[in-house]
């Protein structure tokens, strides 16, 4: 792991923050690294630019119900290969998960997606079918290589096919679960853009204690395979009002892009994928994963 030392540009509720702090990239638990500032303010700015172009038509953010009928907090689009399972959004059916949380907007005829596309990237156009965006394919890697070294395996071996995105607003939550909607065991790549938020990382047993909290702020990266891929981890918090507004999050809130390789043929272990979730709705009052 590259051992690098950087100063935040730290904000506050309302404003920049007193202090200037180093934080370290750390290895948080085995398997698990922490990388602070990873992504430049450009780079930031670029990524939330795209993930709204992203984010459209098919793809737009959504409200998903677990697998109990809870609605949770978070808003989410998957862009590339979709998972094969029950929970999962779809590309030929699009209204799933409608039901639990009506849409932002309208869903555009196919027509006007061909309209709302204009102006936009090759990538916007990749993100409309099941091929993730090249800047993502480029980002897992690089995420993989500067958490776990250019030399790991992994650096060469992670072939992210799939992003999950997330939005929070202010009071949105994640409960704790595990990542099993992959057969693994390829790592998973975690970028925050935008607020701050506390990103509680545990045990591969149970969502109970131990856990550590950790602060992800924007541009960091966080990555979690090895001996911590099937860990319980979530987000139980968001520091509203946190991130700089040049990132053009215009109602604030946080983004999260988890990159993931989803094999297919290999779908992740959905019975215990449904189990898993149904608890943690059932644990948090059903209003979130
Ligand atoms: O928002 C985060 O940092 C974590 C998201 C997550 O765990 C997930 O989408 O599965
Ligand atoms: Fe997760």
């Amino acid at each position: 792991m590259e051992r690098v030392s950087r100063v935040s540009r730290l904000r506050g509720p309302g404003g920049p923050e007193l202090f200037d702090l180093p934080r370290e990239a750390r290895e948080v638990a085995p398997g698990a690294v922490h990388v602070p500032d990873w992504l430049s303010t450009q780079e930031q700015a670029e990524l939330v630019a795209q993930c709204r172009g992203w984010s459209r038509g098919d793809h737009r953010m959504r409200h998903y119900t677990t697998s109990t009928g809870g609605v949770m907090s978070v808003q989410s689009t998957v862009l590339g290969r979709t998972w094969e399972l029950p929970w999962a959004p779809t590309i030929s059916s699009p209204e799933r998960g409608a039901a639990a949380g009506e849409p932002k907007s309208p869903r555009p005829a196919s027509g006007d997606r061909r309209a709302a596309a204009e102006g936009s990237t090759p990538d916007d156009e990749a993100a409309v079918g099941q091929r993730l965006p090249e800047a993502l394919w480029h980002l897992g890697r690089r995420g993989v290589a500067a958490a776990y070294g250019e030399e790991a395996p992994e650096a060469s071996s992670f072939e992210p096919t799939t992003a999950l995105v997330n939005y929070y607003d202010a009071s949105a939550r994640m409960g704790q679960h595990q990542d099993l909607d992959e057969a693994g065991p390829e790592p998973i790549v975690s970028l925050s853009l935008g607020d701050s938020c506390i990103f509680r990382l545990g045990n591969t047993e149970s969502r109970g204690r131990p856990y550590q909290d950790i602060v992800l702020r924007s541009g960091d990266l966080f990555v979690f395979g090895r001996q911590s891929r099937w860990a319980f981890h979530g987000v139980p918090a968001i520091r509203p009002g946190t991130g700089d507004p040049a990132l053009g999050l215009r109602h604030g809130g946080r983004l999260n892009i988890t990159i993931r390789s989803n094999v297919p043929g290999k779908p992740g272990r959905g019975p215990q994928v449904q189990r898993k979730r149904a608890m943690a709705a059932d644990a948090t009052g059903g209003d979130r994963r």
